[in-house]
């Protein structure tokens, strides 16, 4: 199948994960990466094809964003903000110790969203998507604003099984 934006056009060929698998996606800037994960995220519509009978299968998703910040409502405490969206993840010891305490959540809790750092907001941002039980976790830009410990962090300690 493929997807069009603009000049743009991306040609996807089908491919096979199991469980528990990570895969990364590395290419040049601009090559179609958050086009794709979109797409697999029922964000973008596929160019429909006469006669095609592909299709991309129901997953549930939780997507981090490229472009963090946006959806945050950034007159909130962070902790209001984690009780409400993901309230059974940190009360879940396992999250709690793969997630939340490597990304050292807990200092910014008292914190407002608006006050918060790039790199902060990006964590808060990680815990939010990995904090919802779903099938995949297309996470996009994983690292971007983090310091080179929290890189290391957030590339092992995220990728370990979460809570269902
Ligand atoms: N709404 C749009 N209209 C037209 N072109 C678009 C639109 N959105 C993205 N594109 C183009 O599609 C191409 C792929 O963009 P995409 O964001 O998927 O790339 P990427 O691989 O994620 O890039 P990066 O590594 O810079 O984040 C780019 O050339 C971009 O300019």
């Amino acid at each position: 199948m493929t997807i069009t934006r603009g000049n743009f056009r991306l040609k996807v060929v089908e491919g096979e994960f199991t469980d528990s698998q990570i895969i990364v996606m590395l290419r040049e800037n601009g090559t179609g990466k958050t086009t794709f994960l979109h797409m697999l995220a029922g964000l973008l519509k596929p160019d429909s094809v006469e006669g095609s009978d592909m299709e991309i299968p129901k997953f549930n998703f939780s997507y981090k964003q490229e472009r963090i910040g946006i959806k945050l409502e950034f007159e909130c405490i962070v902790e209001m903000l984690l009780c409400e969206k993901i309230p059974d993840a940190i009360r879940n010891p396992h999250f709690l110790s793969n997630v939340f305490e490597p990304l050292l959540i807990r200092k910014l809790m008292d914190k407002e969203l608006g006050d918060l750092s790039a790199g902060e907001l990006q964590k808060v941002a990680l815990t939010l998507c990995l904090g919802k039980p779903a099938d995949i976790y297309p996470i996009n830009e994983p690292s971007t604003y983090l310091d080179s410990e929290q890189c290391i962090v957030a590339s092992t300690n995220t990728s370990r099984p979460r809570i269902k």
